[in-house]
C-alpha cells in the first residue's frame, strides 16, 4: 500500500534528482536542511559511489546535515574556506508564484540564509504540496530571536499581526537552533506584502533573522506526480 508520506517522499526524490545533474565538476555546492535536501545528499552519495561525480565540495548548512554528509563519505568543506559557493540547492515549506519562499521548518533557516546569500544559484527542490498561491496561506513565518528578552519579541510579532507560538519539542522544552536561538513561529496568514513584513520583523534588536526568503531563490524544482517542473525567475 503506497501512503501519501511516500508519494510525497517520491516526489522530493524525483525534485532531488534533477537538481544534482546541475552539479559539475569544480563546484562549491551548498547543501540546505530538511527531508527534501537531504535526498539530494543521497543522489550525490550514490553518484559519487559509481563516480559519475567528482571533484566537488559540499557545504552543508546544519549540523545535522554535516553528520549526514560525513556518514556518506562525500567531501565536506565550510563556508569558512569557501565563502562564495556556486550552487546551493535546499528546500522549503511554502513557494509562491514569484519563487520567494517561507523556510525553517526545520529551524535552520540563519544558516540557509547566510548559504543562500553566498550563493551564485540557490536551488529549492519541493514536492508539488509546498506550492501556493500567497505566502502565509499555509504556513508560519519562523523568527530567530535571542533567548535574553523573547516574550517582548513575541509582543512587538503580535503588534504586526502575528499569532505567536514559542518552538517546543514533545516534552515542551524551548526548541534551540544551531546558533543556540530561539524560535517563535508567526502565523500571519496570507502576507500581502512580504518585501514589507520582512523589513518590520528584522528592524528590532534581539531578532536574528526570518523565515520570509524574497528574491533569493534562482529555480525552484518541483517535484510533481506528472513529473518535474523546473521553474525560473
Ligand atoms: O529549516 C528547515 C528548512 O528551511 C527546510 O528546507 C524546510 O523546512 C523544508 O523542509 P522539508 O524539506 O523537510 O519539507
Amino acid at each position: 500500500m503506497i501512503v501519501s508520506g511516500d508519494v510525497n517522499r517520491e516526489l522530493k526524490k524525483r525534485a532531488a534528482a534533477k537538481a544534482v545533474e546541475l552539479i559539475k565538476p569544480g563546484m562549491v555546492v551548498g547543501i540546505g536542511h530538511g527531508s527534501t535536501a537531504i535526498e539530494a545528499v543521497y543522489c550525490l552519495a550514490s553518484l559519487f559511489e559509481t563516480g559519475k561525480i567528482r571533484d566537488i565540495v559540499v557545504v552543508p548548512c546544519s549540523n545535522h546535515m554535516v553528520e549526514e554528509t560525513r556518514k556518506l563519505g562525500i567531501p565536506m568543506s565550510t563556508l569558512e574556506e569557501h565563502p562564495v559557493v556556486d550552487l546551493t540547492i535546499d528546500g522549503a515549506d511554502e513557494v509562491d508564484p514569484q519563487l520567494n519562499l517561507i523556510k525553517g521548518g526545520g529551524g535552520a533557516f540563519l544558516h540557509e540564509k547566510i548559504l543562500a546569500e553566498a550563493s551564485r544559484r540557490e536551488i529549492i527542490i519541493v514536492d508539488e504540496t509546498k506550492l501556493s498561491p500567497i505566502l502565509g496561506t499555509r504556513w508560519a513565518v519562523p523568527v530567530e530571536v535571542i533567548s535574553f528578552g523573547w516574550r517582548s519579541q513575541a509582543e512587538y510579532l503580535q503588534t504586526l499581526g502575528a499569532t505567536v507560538k514559542l518552538r517546543q519539542d514533545s516534552s515542551c522544552n524551548p526548541i534551540k537552533t544551531d546558533q543556540g536561538n530561539l524560535i517563535l513561529d508567526c502565523r500571519f496568514g496570507p502576507i500581502a506584502d512580504p518585501v514589507r513584513l520582512a523589513g518590520q520583523i528584522k528592524g528590532r534588536a534581539g531578532i536574528v533573522e526570518h523565515g520570509l526568503f524574497l528574491g533569493l531563490a534562482s529555480e525552484v524544482i518541483v517535484g510533481c506526480r506528472s513529473g518535474v517542473c523546473h521553474l525560473k525567475r
